[in-house]
């Protein structure tokens, strides 16, 4: 998207009032524009900046600019992209004698858009060597809603059609083949000769009708084998408006009033598309291209497939502010509407055969190679994810499974104190019944020793356990002895270490147990059991957390087994896609293929054809030239024959003669 480029130039001052009726004269008032490069103010003289009554645009020229700088400026740029094979419009919008007509035609000292425009074309193509060009033009006006061919007398209204190949279009509309800008200013004379002009109170020579002035350039590249053989084909409109007027300014009656109404409403019209156009896009809604015919013929300039660039002209006096804030709000708008140039091409047969060859070769690559790469990817970085999360879901239920085994082994061990607390607090004093404190364990190994009790137990001597066991038994049975596991002490006297340590605990814990006093004891179970009752709770909350994450990682798991066999999914259409396309471009190059030898037998055929008529037509030439000679022989015979006949009938005459004579004599 690219959006209209709106330039605008300032007349220089009371030209018009010179020229004609005091109704247009400015006068010294207390209001003036300021003009700077890209931005037009009106300012009170005494009180400086008018609020509301500032406007920027791509450029600005005040009535010191001439027209060669405002082409170079504005329109340049747009011939060069016309040639390359863009669309290109420019036109010039404005009130009654601002300038529109100086701006587009000029003056022999100082030529304006359309001649240099002209001449520019035909400098870029003698420069562009590498293809050869067509250029047609036309010149046509609307006036009073009716289209008139400039180039012809005969042209006179003329109807807009539309179709698929060639868009919005003027039928019946002369177009001239031309060679030369002095071909083209020929051509742009005999328009102008037909134009309408008419004189009113604010222009001696007022354009009473928009022009269209129209270069149609078709190119093709000279060399054909690099898929060159598509032929550019863009369009040049340069635009000469009619001016919007006041009546009461123009002092219009009869014809021209009738001329100011329809350039009035037109203008208008053209002015609601602009308003249409730069609108948001989702609000803008219907454009009324079809509400007149200068906005029909520039549709695609209006939004459409070309580059345009608008030059408003504006007459600097003060009693022309109000007509000049019209033109500077209509230019305003104008720059807020985007177009979407591109390169106008028509595909030969091979062209197209080419470029399809081209396109079936990158989608084959696109399907081999980076796409279904980085779909292989996908597929495989989501299995990777699933296997991790398959793994960590089997390490967190193994943990589960721990805790829950430990949780068991707690409330087991938890009821056996709670036993033992009912116990004691009915006072057992006996050694007998004393031994019921201990595990099944030392039960049936007298005087063993229950290890899960050092670690809660204040009193060292009691604890089984060396501190430094870490590096003579596994993790996990450290772990399991801190947790407060009934341990089996022949599994500790595996290492040597162990064995020498336990020896001595054992010395030490037989005889301990059995010291102590029962309520000590009660005191000591009461307490480790709520430091058991808190390792549940604990434990069953870790429990709860590790069911949780399990949870989470079911779901995510699934998730990602969904998002596998999405993916699958999307790569399978996404190959079955591409997969029709390159059949379907593969069928249509074969068929082209096809066209092609066919086309190719068919010229052989014809040229073999060609050859024996060439061979036929020199066997009926010497034929011919046997028969000449024969003739010029029979011609000669003849002759000759002829001057024998004329002798042998001179000499008859002159014996006949002779005779007469004798026999004249003899009678006498
Ligand atoms: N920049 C300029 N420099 C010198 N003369 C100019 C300039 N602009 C306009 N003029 C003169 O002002 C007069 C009116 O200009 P022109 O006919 O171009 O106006 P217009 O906008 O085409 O008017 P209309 O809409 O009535 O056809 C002409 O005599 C023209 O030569």
């Amino acid at each position: 998207m690219e959006k209209i480029s709106v330039a605008v130039r300032f007349r220089p001052p009371n030209l018009v009032a010179a020229n004609t009726s005091p109704a247009s004269s400015g006068g010294g008032g207390d209001r003036e524009w300021r003009i700077d490069d890209t931005r037009v103010s009106l300012l009170h003289r005494a009180a400086g900046p008018i609020t509301g009554a500032s406007f920027a645009f791509d450029h600005v020229f005040d009535g010191a600019a001439n027209n060669e700088r405002i082409y170079g400026t504005v329109v340049r740029e747009l011939i060069g992209a016309v040639v390359g094979g863009f669309n290109g419009t420019a036109f010039a919008y404005g009130q009654t004698s601002s300038g529109k007509t100086f701006t587009m035609n000029g003056s022999d000292a100082d030529p304006g858009i359309i001649p240099r425009a002209v001449r520019d074309v035909f400098d870029t193509v003698r420069q562009a060597d590498d293809r050869e060009f067509l250029i047609r033009v036309s010149y046509m006006e609307i006036y009073n809603e009716e289209i008139n061919d400039l180039l012809t007398l005969e042209g006179q209204k003329l109807k807009i059609h539309e179709s698929l190949d060639r868009g919005v279009y003027v039928s019946g509309l002369r177009e001239e083949i031309v060679n030369s800008a002095e071909q083209v200013f020929e051509l742009l004379q005999l328009g102008e000769a037909n134009r309408h002009f008419g004189e009113t109170n604010m222009n001696m020579r007022s354009s009473r009708s928009h022009t269209i002035f129209r270069m149609v350039i078709e190119s093709s590249g000279k060399d054909q084998t690099d898929g060159g053989d598509a032929i550019r084909v863009s369009v040049l409109n340069l635009v000469d408006l009619a001016g919007s007027e006041r009546i009461i300014k123009t002092g219009a009656e009869g014809v021209r009033l009738n001329e100011g109404k329809y350039i009035n409403k037109s203008l208008m019209i053209l002015g609601n598309v602009i308003n249409k156009l730069s609108e948001n896009g989702k609000q803008r809604g219907h454009i009324p291209y079809r509400d007149s015919k200068l906005t029909r013929i520039l549709q695609p300039a209006l939004g459409g497939n070309a580059k345009t660039s608008i030059i408003c002209t504006a007459a600097p006096e003060e009693i022309h502010i109000e007509e000049t804030r019209g033109t500077l709000q209509f230019a305003s708008r104008a720059k807020c509407v985007s177009n979407c140039a591109q390169v106008n091409e028509i595909l030969t047969d091979a062209a197209l055969l080419k470029r399809q060859k081209l396109e079936i070769e990158e989608l084959r690559k696109k399907l081999q190679g980076s796409h279904s790469e980085g779909l292989e990817q996908v597929v495989l970085k989501l299995r990777n994810d699933m296997h991790k999360s398959e793994l960590e879901r089997d390490r967190l239920a193994m943990e589960l499974e721990d805790e829950r085994k430990l949780r068991m082994t707690l409330e087991q061990h938890l009821t056996e104190q709670q036993k033992l607390e009912a116990i004691s607090s009915d006072h057992f004093t006996d050694s007998i019944q004393l031994d019921l404190l201990k595990t099944p364990d030392s039960k049936s190994v007298p005087d063993g020793f229950v290890a899960c009790r050092s670690r809660y137990s204040q009193d060292v001597e009691f604890s089984p356990i060396p501190e430094n066991l870490d590096n003579i038994a596994e993790e996990d049975l450290w772990t399991r002895l801190n947790k407060g596991c009934v341990t089996d002490l022949d599994m500790l006297e595996m290492t040597p270490n162990l064995k020498r340590e336990s020896s001595f605990l054992q010395e030490k814990s037989s005889a301990a147990p059995l010291e102590e006093p029962t309520n000590a004891i009660c005191q000591r179970l009461a307490k480790e059991c709520i430091y058991d009752q808190q390792q549940l709770e604990e434990s069953k909350a870790r429990c709860a957390n590790l069911e949780k994450d399990c949870d989470v990682l079911r779901d995510e798991n699934l998730s990602l087994q969904q998002e596998l066999s999405e993916s699958k999914l999307e790569a399978d259409s996404l190959v079955a896609e591409k997969q029709a396309q390159l059949d379907d471009l593969r069928m249509r190059c074969v068929a082209l293929e096809r066209d092609l030898s066919s086309s190719r037998q068919e010229a052989h055929r014809l040229a073999t054809e060609k050859q024996e008529l060439a061979g036929q037509l020199g066997t009926e030439r010497q034929k011919m030239d046997e028969l000449k000679q024969d003739i010029r022989v029979i011609c000669g015979d003849l002759l000759q024959r002829e001057g024998q006949l004329t002798s042998i009938y001179t000499k008859s005459k002159a014996i006949i003669e002779s005779c007469k004579a004798s026999q004249v004599a003899t009678l006498l």
